[in-house]
């Protein structure tokens, strides 16, 4: 497996990946650069100068996964990813406190024109009275977007003696309250605040949030900070309250386009602080950030369920702590009723007993249409595009869950449908090892990590021994073997474990054995 490293990742996550797969690190590569070499790469890293476009998505030919060391993927057509089932993935924790942290200075120089006054003595003058300030204590701070970084911010004004507003539509005013600030509308917000402070995506709904109409509607004198992302506010509408003085300042880290246009009118300003997107450059954010995306990519290439894929449900940490342990089960469950299947399959219905019904068990049902759709599908089908080519291929999938776990804590059972009719899969967990124990009515105890051979059967003497037979002449090697414990009358299941592959000729032979009605071969080591 190939990654390729853009922008400016820390070594440590460099290191990390490099231990699993061939790394190279290439920065400042231009978009003609990028679309040229991505071909040959299954995994990708990025901070927020590469743009990982349509373009580069198409041409990615063995990418699976896009890691972003930081919070926002705005620089990744994510749609495009989930479409091809890359997965993308970022480290979100990383780097809140660095971000958090540079708004409250980016504030607090705002404040006191410590970039201005800095820059005069620098210039050799002795300025007292041009740089006079404003205290924070009892100024009102709106925060608009409450998430990490907004209540990070959030309590340090607190801490500071300012009365903290804000807005975020999907924060309840619990989280508000245990923070001691109020929540409030947008509107409010604008009419009252003497700080604001922007901590929200860039999407179709926050472009131009701060614009000529918002301006106006602000307290006269307001000055607005922004470490989230450019766009948020219209650098022209900006520049020019900053110009007419009904902004009295502004700081900022991120900018419509990056690097900022020398033209800019913000460059040009006396009143306003900035910075080239530093809010994430920490020497403690950077290693948090590329060490949490080097877990992410490495999960992502080993077939392994990713925490922070932002084109997949997340999955909170003690719910992924429940159910992980049965993720290959699942997958190999799927395999197993696949090939099972006597045709197309119209529908799967995943039951869960025990007590992992108490818990969101969506990713463990993706990990069995991962199982079963890799097998007949050309493309990689992964944790992202399973349930959409599911969908498109109309395969109705259901969940049904019940707590009773009859003989077993916790009991997962596959079934699937055909036109022919339909298989059951069952498995479970003994301890740390993975069990399928029942296939189509019969009891069995398979260990599902080998190369199995299924084979239903007339339960009458003589039928098993000719398999045995057959498959010695043809020099296969059979390791173990299980009979199920029959509830079906009149016919019974073997399953047996072999050491090699099968070829197709012996398969057919054994399948024309009197008394056999199939064999199907898995192997679950491709898995
Ligand atoms: N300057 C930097 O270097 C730097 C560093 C880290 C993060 N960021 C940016 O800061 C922003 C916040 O990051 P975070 O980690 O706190 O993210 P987060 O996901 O924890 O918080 C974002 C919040 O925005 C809220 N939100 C969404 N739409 C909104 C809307 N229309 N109005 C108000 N609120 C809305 C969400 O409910 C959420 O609570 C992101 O844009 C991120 O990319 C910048
Ligand atoms: O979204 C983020 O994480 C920040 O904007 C940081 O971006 P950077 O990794 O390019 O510094």
């Amino acid at each position: 497996m190939k990654v390729l490293v853009c922008d400016g990742v820390s070594e440590q996550g460099v290191a990390m990946l490099s231990k699993e797969f061939a790394v190279e690190v290439k920065k400042k590569l231009s978009p003609e650069e990028l679309l040229a070499i991505i071909p040959a790469y299954d995994a990708l890293v990025v901070r927020s100068e590469t743009k990982v476009t349509k373009a580069v998505l198409q041409a990615a030919e063995r990418l699976k996964v896009i890691g972003r060391a930081g919070v926002g993927v705005d620089n990744i057509d994510v749609e495009a990813a989930t479409q091809k089932g890359v997965i993308v993935l970022n480290a979100p924790e990383g780097n809140t406190i660095a971000a958090t942290e540079h708004t409250v200075a980016m504030m607090l120089s705002l404040a006191r024109n410590i970039p201005a006054a800095h820059a005069s003595m620098k210039n050799r003058e002795w300025q007292r009275s041009k740089y006079v300030g404003v205290e924070m204590r009892g100024k009102t701070l709106g925060v608009v977007g409450l998430g990490r970084i907004g209540s990070g911010v959030a309590k340090r004004a607190v801490a500071l003696e300012m009365k903290v507003i804000a807005y975020d539509p999907y924060i309840n005013a619990e989280h508000a309250k245990n923070l001691g600030i109020e929540l409030a509308s947008v509107d409010d917000i604008l009419a009252q605040a003497d700080f604001i402070t922007f901590h929200m995506p860039l999407t179709a709904q926050t472009k131009y949030l701060v614009n000529k109409e918002a301006l106006a509607k602000m307290k006269p004198g307001v000055r607005l900070i922004n470490c989230a992302r450019g766009g948020i506010i219209d650098e022209l509408a900006l520049a020019e309250a900053l110009q007419n003085g009904a902004v009295a300042g502004a700081a900022i880290d991120v900018f419509e386009q990056e690097p900022v246009d020398p033209g800019s009118p913000l460059l040009g300003l006396d009143n306003i602080v900035l910075t080239p997107h530093l809010g994430a450059s920490t020497a403690e954010a950077q290693v948090g950030v590329a060490v949490d995306v080097a877990y992410g990519i490495i999960a992502a290439l080993r077939g392994e369920p990713v925490t922070t894929a932002v084109n997949m449900a997340p999955v909170a940490p003690h719910v992924l702590k429940l159910i992980k342990p049965y993720f290959n089960l699942a997958e190999r469950m799927g395999c197993t009723a696949v090939n099972l299947a006597d045709g197309p399959i119209t529908g799967i219905d995943v039951e869960y007993h025990g007590d992992i019904t108490e818990v969101d068990t969506k990713m463990l049902t993706t990990a069995v249409l991962k199982g079963l759709l890799n097998p007949i599908l050309q493309e990689a089908v992964n944790y992202v595009n399973a349930p959409g080519l599911a969908k498109a291929r109309n395969i109705r999938v259901k969940e049904v869950k019940n707590k009773e776990a009859a003989n077993f804590a916790n009991l997962l059972t596959v079934k699937v449908t055909t036109a022919q009719g339909g298989h059951l899969v069952q498995g479970t967990l003994f301890g740390e090892e993975e069990r399928i124990v029942n296939i189509d009515g019969h009891r069995v105890d398979v260990d599902p990590r080998a190369r199995i051979v299924i084979c239903p059967h007339i339960n009458r003497p003589g039928v098993i021994g000719t398999v045995g037979t057959l498959l010695g002449e043809a020099g296969i090697n059979i390791s173990g073997m299980q009979v199920g414990k029959t509830d079906v009358s009149g016919t019974n299941i073997m399953v047996l474990t072999v050491d090699n592959d099968i070829p197709a000729a012996v398969l057919e032979k054994v399948t024309a054995i009197d008394g056999i009605f199939g064999a199907k071969l898995i192997n679950f080591n491709t898995i």
